[in-house]
C-alpha cells in the first residue's frame, strides 16, 4: 500500500494567526496517526509562515512514525519576527538537529507562495551532491522534488538521491479536463524511469480526494504521497478522522 504522509503546514498556518498554541501541530500529528496516517510531513520555510523550527524539534521528539521534512537545503538562517518563536537556523541545521526518517529537498526560493517546480539537476546537481552525502551520513533518506522529466530523473540517480518526489501540481491542474490523460502519461513514464534507475518514488502537491486514486492506480510503484492543503480543507468538512480514512481508502 502507498504510504500516506500528512503535511501539517496549514495547521501551523492557522496556529500562527494567534499568539497561542491552538491548534497544536503536535496534537494534530497524533490525531492523524491515530486515524491511520503512516507519516507526518512538514515544510519549514525561512519566514516560518507556517511550520516553525520549534515545530520540527517537537515533532521529532514525539513521532514514532516516519517524519518527512521538506525544504530548500540552501535556505539560510533568518531572524524570527515573533516573540517567543525561535529563529530559523537554516534548513540543514533543522535536519541535523531532528534527523527525520526522510528529507525531501525542494528548490523553492524564500519568496515563493508555494512549491511550484522541481529541481533542474543539469544546473544544480553538483551543488546538491554534498548535501545528499551529508544526509546519507546522518542516516536520513533523501528525496528530490522533481518534475516528471525522465532525463532529470536519471540525473537524480546520478547525484545520489535515494528517492524522488514527483511534483503533481500540473496533474492536479489538468485533472477532469481534456489534457488529464496526456498529463498523467508523463507521470507514468517518469515512474517507469525511476524504477529503471532504482529510485524510490514519492509524489505530492495538490493531490486530493478527487484526483488521488486515479493517479495511484496508474503509477504502480508509488511508495508515498504527502498531502496537506486539500487534506486540511477535507478535515474541516468531514472531520479529521473521516478525512484521513478517506485518503487511506484512495490508496488501498
Ligand atoms: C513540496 C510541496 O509541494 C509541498 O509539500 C509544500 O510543502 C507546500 O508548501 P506550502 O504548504 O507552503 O504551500
Ligand atoms: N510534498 C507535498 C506535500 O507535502 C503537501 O502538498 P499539498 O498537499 O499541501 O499541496
Amino acid at each position: 500500500m502507498t504510504a500516506l504522509s500528512i503535511n501539517l503546514n496549514k495547521i501551523a498556518l492557522i496556529r500562527n494567526s494567534r499568539d497561542t498554541d491552538y491548534p497544536s501541530v503536535t496534537d494534530h500529528a497524533a490525531r492523524c496517526i491515530a486515524a491511520g496516517a503512516h507519516g507526518i510531513t512538514v515544510h519549514p520555510r525561512p519566514d516560518q509562515r507556517h511550520i516553525r523550527a520549534d515545530d520540527c524539534y517537537e515533532l521529532a521528539a514525539m513521532l514514532e512514525v516516519e517524519f518527512n521534512i521538506e525544504g530548500n537545503p540552501f535556505a539560510a538562517p533568518m531572524k524570527s519576527d515573533r516573540k517567543g518563536v525561535s529563529d530559523y537556523p537554516g534548513f540543514m541545521e533543522i535536519v541535523r538537529q531532528t534527523r527525520p526518517a526522510q528529507c525531501t529537498l525542494v528548490p523553492d526560493t524564500n519568496s515563493q507562495l508555494t512549491s511550484d517546480h522541481g529541481f533542474d539537476l543539469r544546473r544544480d546537481g553538483d551543488k546538491l551532491k554534498p548535501v545528499l552525502d551529508e544526509l546519507r551520513k546522518l542516516g536520513v533518506r533523501s528525496s528530490l522534488f522533481m518534475d516528471p522529466d525522465p532525463e532529470q530523473i536519471r540525473l537524480a540517480k546520478a547525484v545520489g538521491a535515494d528517492r524522488i518526489e514527483l511534483y503533481t501540481g500540473p496533474y492536479a491542474e489538468c485533472f477532469g479536463g481534456s489534457e488529464q490523460e496526456t498529463e498523467l502519461a508523463k507521470y507514468i513514464l517518469a515512474s517507469e524511469t525511476a524504477a529503471e534507475c532504482g529510485l524510490g518514488l514519492n509524489a505530492g502537491h495538490d493531490l486530493n480526494l478527487h484526483n488521488l486514486k486515479h493517479f495511484k492506480d496508474a503509477v504502480t510503484n508509488l511508495l508515498e504521497v504527502s498531502i496537506g492543503h486539500a487534506f486540511t480543507v477535507d478535515a474541516i468538512e468531514l472531520g479529521l478522522d473521516k478525512a484521513t480514512r478517506a485518503y487511506l481508502d484512495c490508496l488501498r
